[in-house]
């Protein structure tokens, strides 16, 4: 087998656009959530004077197994070279185009508190081909306050602001009982696309896609599986002793 250039499957050539449009390789979700750890990981490798990565290699730095990343990388039409594995620079601009991120999109935040403090300081998302372009909250205390070269505007500006700075991601960090009335706002601006750190569920049209970022259910499946270990350690044989007292401790 042997790697195949962009193009060899259709719709995914960087040089190759037109077909891209035609026939956009549909992806499944875990694949998709999978590529930007595969980009971080070849970038790593890349920055470290790789030419070439194997499957296991690229698998182990991404921490996924390799089968599932050949298969992953498969529906890309990337097979690698037998014997030399993948072109790390070629891999890379392959996902970039798929994910889009070869084209620099514009992201608001709104909600200059805690989080939105912390993530418009952030500066690791333009390298990732994310630019902070405006900042925006309802109160007006904070509204002319400067962060990292933004000036925070007021929500009442979004509508406009959005389309001259052709905002295409809104970040809501917001209390939860603001949030749906920011995504109203945001999709009324024409912005597709959100990600909400609020702790609830947003309506919005068929059209806007919501990503939803929760510490708090990262912490609660973490619990699950300490709670399941602490289950098993408490089998005949396990460290049952232990085990008990941790399974106490997660279940309580
Ligand atoms: N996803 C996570 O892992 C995670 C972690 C921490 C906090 N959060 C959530 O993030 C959100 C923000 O948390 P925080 O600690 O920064 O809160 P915060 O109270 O410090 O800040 C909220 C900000 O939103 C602004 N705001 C309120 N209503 C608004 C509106 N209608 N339009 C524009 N701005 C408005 C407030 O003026 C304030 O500046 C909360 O919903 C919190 O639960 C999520």
């Amino acid at each position: 087998m042997s790697q195949q250039r962009h193009g060899s499957t259709p719709g995914n050539a960087p040089g190759d656009r037109a077909g891209a449009v035609t026939a956009f390789p549909d992806l499944p979700e875990a694949t998709i959530a999978r590529l930007p750890e595969y980009l971080r990981a070849l970038h790593n490798l890349g920055e470290g004077g790789a030419d070439t990565v194997s499957s296991e290699g690229l698998a182990a730095a991404a921490g996924v197994n390799s089968a599932k990343l050949r298969k992953d990388l498969s529906h890309l039409g990337s097979y690698g070279t037998r014997g030399v594995g993948y072109d790390v620079a070629l891999l890379i601009e392959q996902i970039e185009y798929v994910l889009g991120l070869d084209q620099r999109r514009a992201v608001c935040l709104v909600g200059l508190g805690n989080l939105g403090h912390a993530l418009a300081g952030y500066d690791g998302f333009a390298s990732r081909g994310f630019k902070i372009v405006a900042l925006f909250d309802a109160d007006v205390s904070k509204v002319g306050e400067e962060i990292q070269g933004l000036t925070v505007r007021h929500i009442e500006d979004l509508g406009r602001v959005a389309v001259e700075e052709n905002i295409a991601i809104g970040v809501i960090a917001t209390p939860a009982g603001a949030a749906q009335t920011v995504a109203d706002v945001l999709v009324d601006a024409g912005v597709t696309s959100i990600l909400n750190f609020a702790p609830c569920v947003l309506s919005v049209p068929a059209n806007v896609d919501v990503r939803k970022v929760d510490l708090a259910i990262e912490l609660q499946i973490l619990s699950f599986h300490e709670h399941r270990k602490a289950s098993l350690t408490a089998l005949p044989g396990g460290r049952s002793a232990t085990a008990a007292g941790n399974q106490e401790a997660v279940g309580s």
